[in-house]
């Protein structure tokens, strides 16, 4: 049984319930109507507002937390509703007159500015207004607010979506000036609910009764009883609730009339008796068991528990669960004998007489179908598995983890060779990679002759490519050569790192100085796109036909991942007595004696290729590499290859493995403090002492801390160690402190505005000191009474203490009048002024205006 969400019993205690249970708020429904009014604003200007169907009174509470202090709030409801403040509220049906007095006889001759309605008709109970629908009730809630609403006022009410709905909008639109449907947030999916908020009440002179009479308004409805179509409709639906139970579905023509439950229950007798048993099923919610029959079939031995299990809910079933409900009624069928087993055995013989007469040709011809068939599905088989490699590929090159031309896509596309051949070649590619300096470059020169030969097969004879054994060898071999892409991929995320620059920027400078090992030199020969030191390693052995050389080598890699490691120098010693001869002549290839021994090198060269004078090259091969041992002076005599210890601050630098990373993680929570929740929660726990140090150190020893690494490729370690990992407990609390900090962080003011902050306090700090001395300045002067000193004192005070600078008041003086021609200071005017001509602004311009009109009539 699959899950679904529980429209019932706890699944109904949503967020929107513990909030309303939090704020104080009776209805959950009440964020309804904070929703409506956060989209629309009706409430704050309201000042009068009635609410019908108000019961139990979350509406009102929010009507009166938003609307301003002294407005009239009139709730009706059936039921009593408790009191709230400012509010008024009485027991009465809306649909009544009775009502409608009620109303008038509060409201007096005031208008409301809002009316709102979240009725719902009590469907199941015993009251007389169970008669009403949904929409009937929508409708005379819509009487009530065009006879109390305010021209240009507000009503809001909950409809539900059925065939009335357009109509209902119909009407609102006749009576008001904007009409929106909307379903807030807080209303949940399941229900068919929405709102609609008609704003600008028309207010009418005179409104058609039509309007309120459900007969006319929905009268096409009622007309119409339900058509063929819509039968289909519903037993498609049913069908596909049954068959396809995944598939989730939407009502778009709405919700039959009456039919506003979405949950259904039915008898298990209906359900044992109807003629159509998946629509039964794709229809009802539940089967129950009440009457004496039905309580008896449960103790029948074909109602097992998982039937009476998924009678229970029907929502919530699979495929094979309604096939077990359908099994389940065709075998309680025939125990109450409602159905005969014969037909089913008729059935049976049938098929087997027909088996018998089985005609042997027919049966040829059936067998060759199926193997045809059979042949058809391998092809199938084959080229998919040619498409999943492509896509691997193309994946592998997304990820930046290879290139086009390492893998050999370019040259073996499928389409130039019909499809026949793997995009993703393993033996090709290892050649390319070979060449590259990439994994190839590990795998031993005889397998790849070897695996050259098999390729060939493998076009020719599309057999052996099936065979076991060829998958197995080529598993391993994507398998390493996987490896050596992800050795590639991390080293290309290496040289991006600025870290990794540096340090080669660094290594560059130094190499002036020191050599860095065969290893090193391959790579920057790479670059100039000549063969690495590997290759050149392999084609001299291959000529020299030194087999146990080859061997040592291999040795040398490393297990785990296929990379020769650097040898030791006791290793190296022992490998040197066997390979001494191909090593120094790649040694002498490299371009590092390019200026000291060039000319013996291709010498070497030359006689190695016509196999002569092997003697003689060893010598030479001998002196030179003395004479770079002694140029180098680092290792010892034998050893010539010498890996330079690089200095510590440059490991540093890079290797952050090699740094303490208890003293970084240290340093990092003295500077920031704890960032995760987890590590929060454990610091809690400590400090509570809810958790000893000793069982914090026992946790560190957990499946995960003591799992086996060994053999697992490095990228899957890598990838692994993200997610494979002890999950440490969080505790509300420390999600909460985390949280504290961070809105405590986010409410610090950006850098600039704390500087210009500070700056502003400084000043203020400096205007108040200045202040004071010249307070102090006039206190110690002795020609001033102590009442002029205060009030002096006072004075530079509050100018010190003041932040708006003083503006300089600069007087403006019209020189017209008493004041033109005027030279000096004007009388009666007092501190900076400043002489203004009325005309001479006006005369300026006009001044400009004709000389650039003189200017102009020059030029032509
Ligand atoms: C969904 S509740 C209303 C919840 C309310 N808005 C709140 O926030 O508390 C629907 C109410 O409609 C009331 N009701 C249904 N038919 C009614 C009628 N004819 N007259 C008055 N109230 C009615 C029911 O009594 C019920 O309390």
């Amino acid at each position: 049984m699959g899950k679904a969400s529980k429209k019932t019993g706890k699944g109904r205690l949503d967020k929107y319930y513990k909030l309303a249970k939090e704020q104080g708020y009776r209805a959950r429904s009440a964020f309804k109507l904070i929703q409506l009014n956060r989209k629309y604003s009706f409430l704050e200007s309201a000042r009068c507002c009635i609410d019908l169907c108000a019961a139990p009174g979350g509406w009102l509470q929010v009507a009166s937390k938003y609307m301003p202090v002294n407005s009239v709030i009139v709730g009706v409801d059936l039921v009593p509703i408790k009191p709230i403040p400012r509010v008024i509220t009485f027991a009465s049906d809306i649909t009544t007159t009775q009502c409608r007095n009620l109303i008038r006889g509060e409201l007096k001759d005031w208008k409301a500015d809002v009316v709102l309605h979240d009725g719902a008709p009590n469907v199941g109970t015993a009251w007389v207004q169970d008669a009403y629908s949904q929409s009937e009730l929508v409708l005379m809630s819509m009487k009530l607010a065009a006879e109390f609403l305010i021209k240009g006022g507000t009503f809001v009410t909950k409809v539900f979506r059925s065939a009335d709905y357009n109509n209902l909008i119909w009407v609102f639109n006749q009576l008001f000036g904007k009409v929106e449907a909307t379903k807030p947030p807080s209303s949940r999916i399941v229900s068919a609910e929405i709102f609609v908020v008609c704003r600008d009440f028309l207010a009418p002179k005179h409104i058609d009764p039509k309007f309120f009479d459900p007969k006319h308004v929905f009268k096409d409805l009622s007309a119409s009883a339900p058509a063929d179509g819509d039968d289909k409709a519903i037993i498609s639906v049913a069908h596909t609730n049954v068959f396809q139970p995944e598939k989730k579905r939407r009502n778009r023509a709405g919700y039959d009339e009456g039919d506003y439950i979405l949950f259904k229950t039915s008898g298990a007798a209906d359900y044992i008796r109807c003629q159509d048993p998946v629509t039964f099923l794709g229809t009802i919610n539940q089967i129950s068991f009440i009457t004496e029959e039905e309580k008896e079939w449960l103790k029948s031995e074909v109602t097992t528990t998982d039937v009476k299990e998924n009678c229970r809910d029907l929502k919530v079933l699979g495929k094979g669960d309604f096939k077990a409900l359908i099994r389940w009624r065709t075998a309680l069928r025939e125990e109450i004998g409602l159905e005969s087993k014969n037909k089913h055995t008729e059935e049976l013989t049938e098929t087997v007489e027909i088996t018998e007469e089985v005609d042997p040709e027919q049966q040829i011809e059936e067998e060759l179908a199926r193997l045809n068939t059979e042949a058809a599905a391998r092809t199938k088989r084959e080229r998919r598995r040619a498409n999943e490699q492509k896509t691997r590929t193309i994946q592998r090159m997304q990820l930046q983890m290879t290139a086009p031309l390492d893998i050999g896509l370019e040259q073996h596309d499928a389409s130039l060779h019909h499809g026949q051949e793997d995009v993703f070649d393993l033996d090709h590619t290892t050649r390319q990679l070979q060449k590259n300096g990439g994994v190839a470059r590990f795998v031993n020169a005889d397998e790849d002759a070897a695996s050259s030969d098999e390729e060939d097969d493998i076009v020719e004879d599309d057999e052996v490519l099936d065979s076991e054994e060829e998958r197995e060898r080529k598993v391993a071999g994507l398998e390493t050569e996987l490896d050596g892409l992800y050795d590639m991929y991390q080293e290309r995320m290496r040289e991006r790192d600025s870290k990794y620059k540096v340090q080669e920027a660094r290594r560059n400078n130094k190499e002036r100085e020191e050599w860095h090992g065969i290893q090193e030199k391959n790579e920057s020969d790479d670059e100039s796109g000549d063969e690495g030191g590997w290759d050149k390693m392999q084609t001299i052995k291959a000529k020299d036909g030194e087999e146990s050389d080859s061997d040592s080598y291999c040795d040398d890699s490393d297990d785990e991942t296929g990379i020769p490691a650097q040898p030791s120098n006791k290793r190296r010693r022992t490998q040197e007595t066997d390979s001494v001869k191909p090593r120094k002549k790649v040694w002498f290839s490299q371009d590092f004696f390019n200026g000291a021994g060039t000319d013996e090198i291709e010498d070497d060269e030359e006689e190695e290729e016509e196999e002569e004078e092997e003697e003689d090259s060893e010598d030479e091969a001998s002196d030179v590499e003395m004479s770079a041992q002694e140029a180098s002076s680092e290792e010892d005599e034998d050893d010539f290859e010498i890996v330079p210890q690089q200095p510590e601050d440059d490991i540093d630098m890079w290797d952050v493995g090699d740094e303490n990373e208890d003293e970084i993680k240290q340093e990092k929570i003295r500077k920031h403090g704890l960032t995760s929740a987890e590590a929060v929660t454990l610091a809690q726990q400590l400090v509570n002492r809810e958790k000893t140090r000793t069982a914090l150190i026992n946790d560190g020893f957990n499946r995960y801390s003591l799992n086996s690494k060994d053999d697992l490729p490095p990228w899957f370690l890598d990838d692994e160690s993200k997610h494979y990992k002890a999950n440490i407990p969080v505790t509300k609390e420390a999600v909460a402190a985390l949280r504290a900090k961070m809105r405590a962080l986010d409410a610090r003011p950006i850098k600039k505005i704390a500087e210009a902050k500070a700056r502003k306090k400084m000043r203020a700090a400096q205007r108040l000191d200045k202040a004071m001395k010249k307070a102090e300045g006039v206190n110690e002067t002795s020609d001033m009474t102590e009442r002029d000193k205060a009030k002096q004192i006072e004075k530079l005070m509050q100018k010190g203490m003041s932040t708006k600078k003083a503006k300089k008041d600069i007087k403006v003086v019209v020189a017209k009048g008493a004041h033109r021609g005027l030279k000096g200071r004007p009388k009666g005017v007092k501190g900076r002024y400043v002489m203004v001509d009325s005309r001479m602004k006006k005369e300026v311009r006009a001044q400009k205006r004709k000389d650039k009109a003189s200017k102009k009539r020059k030029r032509s």
